[in-house]
């Protein structure tokens, strides 16, 4: 539906706002020409895509939603060659906007894939592979996560057994929860795919490794002698990806086919270990750090839908009398909403400058260095972790936050929910990611107990314990920034001694971790959230004028908002005392009335094109209600005025309990 005016209420949002929405889209995308190149690509994407009048995904089956998501990837690529795009950034923009939040079969090609054979192959493997890769003749996945293991991936059971005799693997699922499961586009898609299986040679089993395994035919797709392949069935979400199973009977594969960059086996079965056996995780270290901004992005979606659509829906009223107000004016609305709104911001801070330091530390692997790897590890699985989290929860609110027509597929909601619920669960189960950072937070505090130095991310745990925080109504953000530190230093020294005074009582170390387990990811819950409030207020202070005075206060928001949310924490050890408690309790409520008016200015910063939110309830021009209307009355079932299952199953229904009361006189007309 092309609607020509806008609704007068979004477009008063619009006027009010004090600053230049402009400014702000031009720092997310890096500048007005990239934001242009940007614009650029996504409205050709998006007319491109509408000559095939896609029905909405929701309203397909299974089978037609993978081959829906196909032919966008088809169009993708085709436009991609058009105009020759090779910039990542540039691709990522493009391939949002033909497939706007459907999980394409080929996404774990393009990354899984393809980063395990760029990092983990040797010059001569990414010389015979990767052409192959980049040009679609292999299609791949990774195969981790077996029926019974995806965690703990010391217990994976598929093995790679090294026979010298032939200078061959024989790759073996043994038992039925040895079948790989999940992997995306495995069931259907892939011809071949990185299994990650225990390596045995000479007798010996050095754990997991990756190997690449052809498994259908390249020219008939046929799955190849020993494989089991297919597709695992109707799921939660992601139904348009063939997520798939493989049973592996035996399968012979050439000794080099085993990525041999970092561990190689020797013609004579020889094994040579890694500098480091950590760097075979390296695949799920880069997917943890991009998922930061994946969920952002996400979110982001999610409050610019329920932002716009607060604003134009009116509904009850405030002053009696007075009229029907914008749902966005209740206070209420605005706590679920614009804290939510300052996440959204929040989180893609963080997740570029995760990125950023992702990329120094891969170069500095890349050169041998891996004094970083673990700093690395460790903040990456707790944004991934928490980023997750509070975007699955995020969209869920906005969700509720916009009444009935939320639960409607029209608003765009449900959809988002389901390709990013997932997020808390793969590339590392939330919790068990949160530990991991715990771990690496509780070695940090027992380091700095033995008077070592702390890496960059961790200094703030040398600040003394105690003290009071100087937090007063200017909400001054270093003091925000110095809260947060504090009670993560607070919470790690806490659950540390607990786990010390554990061991000098005699517990087992694994006992004492699994008891104080709630803690620690607590701690390192606390720890992550520093980082993002650290991050988020170092960022801030770059901007200026009207912008910076803007994003200032969104940042107070966040930082109150979840200081508020788990006040208990902060106020343990009297850090906040109870008058500043109810200090932040009032600045809360004024934070909100502050960024009310720039509510539609902040979401329209976003910048996503209509095609790309899919929602009736978020369009730019606001016209909820026609949109609506005609996602309605474009329900399959509107097809025909009578069904045939009117005749089929309704009328004899009818009948039958006619029959039980034959004295109803039925008039012509009610
Ligand atoms: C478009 C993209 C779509 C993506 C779709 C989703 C794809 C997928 O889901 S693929 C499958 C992902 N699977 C996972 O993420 C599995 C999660 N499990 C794991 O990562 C690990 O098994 C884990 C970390 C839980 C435990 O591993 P384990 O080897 O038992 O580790 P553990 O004994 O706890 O620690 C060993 C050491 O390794 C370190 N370590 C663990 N992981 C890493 C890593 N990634 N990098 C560096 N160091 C690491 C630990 O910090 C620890 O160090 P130290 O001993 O110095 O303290
Ligand atoms: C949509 C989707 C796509 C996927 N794509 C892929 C893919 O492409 N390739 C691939 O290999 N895999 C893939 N996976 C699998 C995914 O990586 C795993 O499901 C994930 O790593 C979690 O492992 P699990 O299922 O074994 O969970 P489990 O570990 O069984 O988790 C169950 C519960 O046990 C808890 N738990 C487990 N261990 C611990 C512990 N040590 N401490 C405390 N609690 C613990 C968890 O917190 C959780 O609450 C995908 C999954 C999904 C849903």
């Amino acid at each position: 539906m092309a609607s020509a005016t806008v609704n007068p209420d979004l477009q008063k949002e619009r006027q009010r706002a004090t600053f230049d929405a402009d400014q702000l889209t031009y720092f997310l995308y890096d500048g007005p020409a990239n934001t242009r190149r940007k614009r650029y690509l996504q409205n050709l994407a998006v007319q491109e895509t509408e000559k095939y009048k896609f029905r909405p995904i929701a309203t397909l089956s299974q089978e037609q939603q993978y081959e829906q998501a196909l032919m966008r990837s088809f169009i993708s690529g085709q436009l991609e060659d058009r105009l020759e795009l090779k910039n990542a950034k540039e691709l990522s923009f493009l391939r949002e906007a033909v497939a706007p939040q459907v999980a394409v079969p080929y996404g774990l090609h393009m990354s899984m894939f393809m980063n395990t054979l760029e990092t983990q192959s040797t010059e001569e493997q990414k010389a015979r592979w990767l052409p192959l890769a980049k040009s679609f003749r292999m299609i791949g996945t990774y195969a981790q996560t077996e029926m019974g293991h995806g965690t703990f991936l010391r217990g994976l059971e598929t093995t790679a057994t090294y026979d010298a005799k032939t200078k061959e693997f024989v790759v073996n699922s043994p038992t039925i929860t040895s079948i790989k499961f999940w992997p995306g586009g495995l069931g259907k898609t892939a011809n071949c795919c990185i299994v990650m299986a225990r390596l045995i040679t000479r007798g010996h089993d050095y754990g997991m490794h990756p190997f690449l395994v052809q498994i259908r035919d390249l020219d008939t797709h046929q799955p190849l002698p020993g494989i089991t392949v297919g597709d695992i069935g109707a799921k939660f979400g992601f139904n348009s990806n063939d997520n798939g199973f493989l049973r592996l009977d035996n399968v012979r594969i050439p000794r080099d086919n085993m990525l041999m960059r970092y561990s190689q086996v020797l013609e004579d079965g020889t094994y040579v270990k890694p500098k480091n056996d950590r760097l075979t995780y390296g695949t799920m270290t880069l997917i943890r750090s991009n998922i930061v901004g994946g969920a952002a992005r996400s979110l982001s979606m999610a409050v610019t839908i329920a932002v716009r659509y607060s604003a134009v829906r009116r509904q009850s009223e405030i002053q009696p009398g007075a009229g029907e107000v914008q749902v966005l004016d209740f206070q209420t609305q605005q706590m679920k909403l614009l804290p939510l709104v300052a996440t959204a911001y929040a989180l893609t801070i963080a997740s570029r400058n995760m990125a950023a330091f992702y990329l120094r530390v891969r170069q500095q692997i890349e050169q041998g260095t891996l004094e970083e790897l673990p700093q690395l590890h460790a903040l990456s699985a707790g944004l991934k972790a928490l980023s997750s989290w509070q975007a699955t929860e995020g969209i869920e609110a906005c969700r509720l936050a916009c009444g009935g027509h939320g639960y409607s597929h029209a608003s765009g909601l449900p959809k988002l929910y389901g390709t990013g619920t997932p997020l808390v669960t793969y590339e590392g189960e939330n919790t068990v990611m949160m530990l991991q950072t715990a771990r690496y937070l509780v070695k940090c505090h027992g380091a700095l107990q033995q008077g070592q130095k702390l890496p960059s991310l961790m200094k703030y745990l040398e600040q003394p314990p105690g003290g009071s925080s100087g937090l007063d109504p200017r909400l001054d953000l270093s003091d925000l920034v110095t809260a947060y530190q504090h009670r993560a230093a607070r919470m790690v020294s806490d659950v540390s001694a607990k786990l010390m005074s554990a061991a000098s009582q005699g517990q087992k170390p694994y006992a004492a971790w699994n008891s104080n387990s709630v803690e620690l990811v607590e701690a390192a819950t606390a720890h992550s959230e520093a980082y993002v409030v650290k991050s988020f207020v170092e960022t801030v202070s770059t901007f200026s004028g009207k912008l910076c005075s803007v994003m200032e206060t969104l940042c107070r928001l966040y930082a109150v908002r979840g200081i508020l949310k788990s006040l208990g924490e902060f106020m343990q050890d009297g850090y906040i005392n109870s008058q500043q408690a109810k200090m932040l309790r009032s600045c809360l409520a004024d934070l909100l009335a502050e960024v009310r008016p720039n509510a539609v200015a902040l979401v329209d910063a976003f910048d996503f094109p209509d095609a790309v939110l899919d929602s009736a309830l978020g369009r730019w021009d606001g016209q909820v209600y026609q949109a609506l209307y005609d996602y309605a009355v474009n329900s399959k079932l509107n097809e025909k005025q009578v069904l045939d299952t009117y005749h089929k199953y309704q009328r004899p229904f009818m009948e039958s309990q006619w029959k039980k009361n034959t004295t109803v006189a039925v008039p012509a007309r009610l």
